[in-house]
């Protein structure tokens, strides 16, 4: 007794140093949060999640291992084969100290993307990418995202995305660099389309290409155009700002610390690219713009019918680009790696696109259109099969704005809803989505465009999400698959043969905002 009233007078002095109050209270307030939320739980008919794991100690170890993993271009199949391992669609685990919810189950990643929009935000995903993108679609979350979306969606109407002539030209450059390899010599088809693509959306955001693809072995670069200093080195600003976004989200809380001196030097070059043709845009009389636009349409030449602010328009149309490009360049880029080793889905897909559109000196390019693109249904569906085995955004992050909870993963079978606090962090996998045997079947791993013409496959709803679904749907899908249509298209007209030096199977995938090859896709075509 004695004992206890000596513990009892300690612990209250204790208590009545300021800092002995503070710990007191911090304690008091964790044990209301606690019963507030147990009681919270029990409302939305919660149960505890059935599969935690610790992965060593709050998983440093974990966080070691999938670095290690990521360098090797491994990261991302590891990430498939824990839901595997753990039998569980659904599971709660510690990377460096913080808890962190993942899933791949279809119903949680329609509620926190649909049903629940609300209850979820992009969390710190503004602040890390701010320096390169300012305040745009892609980073904002509530009423600026909104305001975003509304002013952007009208650009992205059907007859927008339906000029595909613009792309020719840049098909024309990229032939040449794959004629530099005859008979089926080796190249790497990545780091071409990686120039393709942000020369072609650069043509079509600004209304000038950065024409990355234009160097000195297929050009004669004298003739290029410089109107202004620092066009040229856009791509390579661009790309390397791009890999510092990466680095900051990878960093979480301490992005700031990613900030050096190339960094912001890139960053200047990209915007000064984007303000020197917003400027030109705003100067423009109205029926100067149409003029230009003949040619094919400019998105920043309707958006200045929008908003005259010039940072608006530089922030928008570098978010525009950001979530454009890679994620173009990417599905392109699998889509070679898988057709170059499947000699019999590239002939299926040749005898569909040259019974439509001919081929070699007889294509008959003006037939290649937005409308008729979309009526070949094997390409289609080899598109479909790349996005579904190697989806641009394997993995994503949202954190929950309020105390909430998801419809799976809790109680004994993991079908019951789990409870989610206010600033947890999730992660939803839609990569795993596309791998799981229970949706796809036993060849869920085997590249098979031709599941996309079985019933089962048609209806999988939430089950395929490469341009992920609710409010924040891709805004650009129509625009990518059919800029992905028309190069396949022209490709196989072109080059009737392909071959693959790749044998590694699966392949290294290098996952930083998207995903791509991680040594590059090197084929030959001829
Ligand atoms: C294969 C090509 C593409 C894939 C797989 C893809 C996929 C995605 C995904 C998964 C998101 C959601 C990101 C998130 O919320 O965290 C997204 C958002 C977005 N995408 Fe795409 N995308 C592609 C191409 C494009 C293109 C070509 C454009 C524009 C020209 C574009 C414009 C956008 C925009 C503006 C958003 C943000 C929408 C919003 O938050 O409201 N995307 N895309």
């Amino acid at each position: 007794m004695v004992q206890v009233d000596i513990v009892k007078e300690k612990v209250l002095g204790y208590l009545q140093t300021w800092y002995g109050a503070l710990i007191g209270l911090y304690v008091l307030y964790s044990v209301l949060m606690r019963i507030s939320q147990h009681q919270k739980a029990k409302k939305l008919g919660c149960k505890p999640i059935r599969v935690v794991k610790s992965d060593g100690f709050y998983g440093f170890k974990l966080m070691r291992e999938v670095m290690k993993l990521k360098s090797e271009g491994k990261m991302v199949d590891y990430n498939n084969e824990r839901f595997i391992e753990f039998q569980a669609d659904t599971f709660l685990t510690y990377v460096a100290g913080r808890k962190f919810i993942t899933t791949r189950d279809p119903e949680n990643i329609k509620a926190v993307l649909a049903t629940q929009f609300n209850d979820f935000c992009l969390g710190i995903r503004h602040a890390q990418f701010l320096p390169l993108l300012g305040d745009g679609i892609f980073t904002l979350d509530g009423e600026g995202w909104k305001h975003s979306r509304a002013m952007l969606r009208p650009q992205f109407a059907r007859e927008q995305v339906a000029h595909v002539k613009s792309l020719e030209p840049h098909i024309q450059v990229l032939a040449r660099h794959i004629q530099k390899y005859p008979n089926g010599g080796k190249f790497d088809i990545q780091e071409l389309f990686f120039r393709l693509t942000v020369d072609s959306a650069t043509e079509f955001l600004f209304g000038q290409s950065v024409e990355s693809l234009k160097d000195e072995t297929v050009y004669d670069i004298s003739k290029l155009p410089e109107e202004f200093e620092g066009k040229r080195q856009f791509a390579y600003a661009f790309n390397t700002s791009q890999n510092y976004l990466a680095t900051r989200a990878i960093s979480s809380e301490f992005y700031f610390l990613i900030n050096n001196k190339e960094f912001k030097e890139c960053n200047a070059i990209v915007h000064k690219f984007a303000d020197f043709y917003v400027r030109k845009a705003l100067e423009a009389l109205p029926e100067e713009l149409a003029e230009k636009s003949r040619g094919g349409y400019i998105f920043l030449y309707e958006l200045v019918q929008q908003t005259r602010d010039p940072i608006v328009l530089r922030d928008q149309l570098l978010n525009i680009l950001l979530a454009g490009r890679d994620t173009t360049a990417g599905l392109l880029s699998f889509t070679f790696f898988e057709l170059s080793r499947n000699p019999q889905i590239w002939s299926k897909l040749k005898e569909e696109i040259y019974e439509k559109f001919g081929s070699g000196e007889d294509s008959r390019i003006e037939e290649i259109t937005f409308e008729s693109l979309k009526k070949c249904d094997y390409l289609k569906a080899v598109l479909n099969e790349v996005l579904r085995l190697y989806p641009s955004v394997p993995q994503n992050f949202r954190i929950a704005t309020k105390d909430t909870s998801l419809p799976k993963g809790g109680g004994p079978d993991g079908q019951s809803p789990i409870f989610v606090s206010k600033g947890q962090l999730l992660s939803y996998s839609v990569n795993a989505t596309h791998h799981n045997t229970a949706f796809y079947g036993k060849d869920a791993n085997d590249f098979r465009p031709e599941r996309w013409f079985e019933p089962e496959t048609r209806k999988l709803g939430w089950a395929f999400l490469p341009f992920n679904g609710g409010p924040r749907i891709c805004l650009g899908q129509q625009f990518a698959l059919t800029e992905a249509s028309y190069v396949v298209t022209r490709l196989l007209q072109m080059f009737p043969n392909i071959i693959s030096y790749d044998d590694e199977y699966p392949p290294r995938k290098n996952s930083q905002l998207t995903m791509c090859h991680q040594n590059g896709v090197f084929i030959g075509l001829d």
